[in-house]
Order: structure tokens, then sequence, then C-alpha cells
């Protein structure tokens, strides 16, 4: 292994990588959910996947002001708090560039972004995200929800551009989106900050902390099922 990577992996290792050993089920249920083995093996259900976009292009409307507020969290931290607001802020700048691909990607599958009404899984999702937004949660709680949200679909979406993978040529883009290496590499810096944070926490900010890791696992998982209209 060549030293970057070896780094990496060091690095990474940390409370974050201890709570997916703890918690595999409900994480592998949430990055190799049916939706996404379906993109894989190019068996989805394209209504589902124009459920999903429609859907997304909401929650990721409702992220931007959640990661804003993780932002505001970061600069109120006087640890280390600039290089974190560079990764933060690099986070916003490609949601700008995200919100422009939905308003582009949508109506080559028939989707019109003003018609979309917001189904359950997704309200709750959102209203989850909103009560992270509040001041009295704590920025090591906020960092490892943020971590966990980009890291499923970052895992989910790579999954399906993996050596054989069957996934159909119209929505290679948009797992690029989530499964290229430069959001992969995000993630880690994300998860670099989340374990740096969890490091030094009381055990009443560990355990905060990994049942929104908890939270955040069961509301992919139930927006992936919303997608596919089992929800
Ligand atoms: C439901 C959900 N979870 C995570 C992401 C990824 N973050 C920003 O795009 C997303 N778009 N949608």
């Amino acid at each position: 292994m060549e030293v970057g990577k070896i780094r990496e992996e060091v690095e990474k290792s940390g409370m974050i990588d201890t709570w997916l050993r703890k918690h595999s089920l409900i994480y592998t249920g949430a990055t190799r959910h049916p939706f996404i083995l379906g993109i894989r093996d190019g068996t989805v259900d394209l209504s589902a996947f124009k459920t999903w976009l429609g859907q997304d292009y909401l929650f990721v409307r409702a992220f931007i002001p959640f990661v804003a507020s993780v932002l505001i969290k970061a600069w109120k931290e006087s640890y280390n708090s600039s290089t974190d607001m560079e990764v933060i802020l690099s986070g916003m700048a490609s949601l700008n560039e995200e919100i422009s691909w939905f308003r582009s990607e949508t109506p080559k599958w028939g989707v019109q972004l003003s018609d979309i009404v917001p189904q359950k899984a997704n309200q709750d999702y959102c209203r989850f995200l909103e009560n992270l937004m509040s001041p009295d949660v704590e920025y090591t709680v906020a960092i490892t929800a943020l971590w966990a949200i980009e890291a499923v679909y970052q895992a989910s979406f790579a999954l399906c551009l993996e050596d054989g993978a069957k996934t159909p040529a119209e929505l290679r883009q948009t797992c690029e989106r989530w499964g290229n290496d430069g959001f992969r590499q995000y993630c880690n810096s994300l998860q670099q900050i989340a374990n740096r944070h969890l490091q030094k926490a009381s055990n009443d900010l560990l355990t905060k902390a990994e049942a929104a890791l908890l939270r955040v696992l069961e509301h992919e998982v139930g927006f992936w099922n919303m997608s596919r209209g089992e929800a």
C-alpha cells in the first residue's frame, strides 16, 4: 500500500469505525438497500428512480440550511475551527452545484420540480435535520450526523460504480455525483473531523452522537423505502 493510503486508513480508525462495526446491520441496510442494489444490477424500477430524484431535490433544499448550521457551530468552536470550516464550506459549494444539477436532470425524467410534494419519510427526515439545527445541539453531534448523511450516499452510489456493476448508462451520472473520488475524500475529511471531536467528548456527548448516527441511518433506510413506494 502507498503511504497516503496507509495514513488514510490509520486516521480513519476511531470512534466512527467502532460504531459502524457495532451497528453494521443497519449501516448495511442503509448502504446496500434494495433500491441501490437495483441500480447496481440494472433492475431498478424507473418510476422509483423518478420518485427518489424528485424527493431528493426537496431533501437537498432542506439539507443546505442544516449544513450552514454545522458551519456556524464549527465557527463557534475555538479548537481547529478554521480547518473544519474549510471542509464544511467545500461541501456547501458542492451543494450549490448539486441544486443546479437537479434542476437540469429532472426535466429529462419528466419530473417537474414545482409539482413535487414531500412524502412522509422525507418530511420526517427534514424535521430531524431541523431539530439538529438548534443551537442547543452540540457541534460534535451535528458533525457526526453530517458525516453519516454524506457517507451513506457515498457508500451506496460508489457500489453502483464498482467493477461488475450493471448500472444503466442513464443512471451513471447520478451515481458519479456521490460515488466519485472527490466526494469520497470529502467524506473521509468529515469522518476525521468527527473522530477528532468524538475523541475528546464526554460520555454524555458520545451517547448523543451515537444516537444521532443511528437516527440518520434509520432515516436513510426510510428514504430509500419511500422511493420504492414502501413507505
Ligand atoms: C436522503 C439523502 N441523504 C444524503 C444525501 C447526500 N447529501 C447531499 O446531497 C442526499 N442527497 N439525500
